[in-house]
């Protein structure tokens, strides 16, 4: 395997409360992980230390860039340094897309440019291309209170694209949609992700959400616990 993404020997707690309990695990370069598993059991936690969101207590998180092979400690950076990188690698979409509410389809995709320093002209330029790439063009100028949760979810995930990340983090993407909006919000993940090689981790509760990818990993009590299937 060639992985992106490493972490080893992983422990977590919050308080009195152990989330993650000694976890090892590689995500292969333009791999589609599954994390299922109970509430509580550690996912989210799990994903947050892939993604540099959080620091484990004791072990390793490693990010290979695929493009130049340097790695990055996650775990031994600053929350600063760690912030930059997030924004110059990794996308984000979350359960209920977290748009920003008073600002435009458009608005919203070309904001993760506008903070990487892209001239506005451009950042909108890509920003409606990629809406476009969507379906969502006749949507662009619509607030997110103005779209269906399908719609915005699939604003959210051209807001993770814009940057052309290298890994995309997604927490339920489709826990706040029906089924056949969560049908088409991960199709055109997937779809997206493998034409540009972009390696995904999602947490999901939900096995159809879960099939979509390559493979499934369980947490269960802070442990991996086997496959999925
Ligand atoms: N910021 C936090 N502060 C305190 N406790 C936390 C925090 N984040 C997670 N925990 C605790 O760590 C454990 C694992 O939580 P985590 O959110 O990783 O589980 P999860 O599997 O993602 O759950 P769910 O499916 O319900 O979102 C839980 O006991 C939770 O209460």
């Amino acid at each position: 395997m060639n992985p992106v993404l490493s972490v080893s020997g992983i422990e977590r707690s919050f308080g009195m409360d152990v989330a993650l309990r000694g976890v090892d695990l590689d995500v292969a370069q333009g791999e589609i992980l599954a994390i299922m598993g109970p509430s509580g059991s550690g996912k989210s936690t799990l994903l947050h230390i892939l993604a540099g969101v959080l620091t484990p207590d004791a072990g390793t998180a490693t990010y290979r860039d695929p493009a130049t092979s340097e790695t990055a400690e996650l775990s031994a950076l600053g929350e600063a340094a760690r912030a930059k990188l997030r924004l110059s690698e990794f996308g984000f979409i979350f359960q209920f897309g977290q748009l920003l509410p008073d600002l435009s389809a458009v608005d919203n995709v070309s904001l993760p440019l506008l903070l990487a320093g892209q001239p506005r002209k451009v950042a909108l330029r890509q920003a409606r291309r990629w809406l476009e790439r969507l379906g969502l063009d006749a949507h662009a100028q619509k607030l997110p209170s103005e779209l269906s949760g399908g719609q915005a979810q699939r604003v959210a995930i051209a807001r993770a694209l814009v940057t052309a990340p290298k890994v995309i983090f997604a927490d339920e993407p489709t826990g706040a949609l029906d089924s056949l909006s969560a049908e088409q919000v991960m199709l055109t993940l997937t779809e997206l992700s493998r034409a540009s090689g972009t390696t995904v981790v999602l947490v999901t509760h939900d096995a159809r959400t879960a099939a979509y990818a390559d493979r499934e990993i369980v947490v269960r009590d802070g442990k991996l616990s086997g496959l999925a299937r």
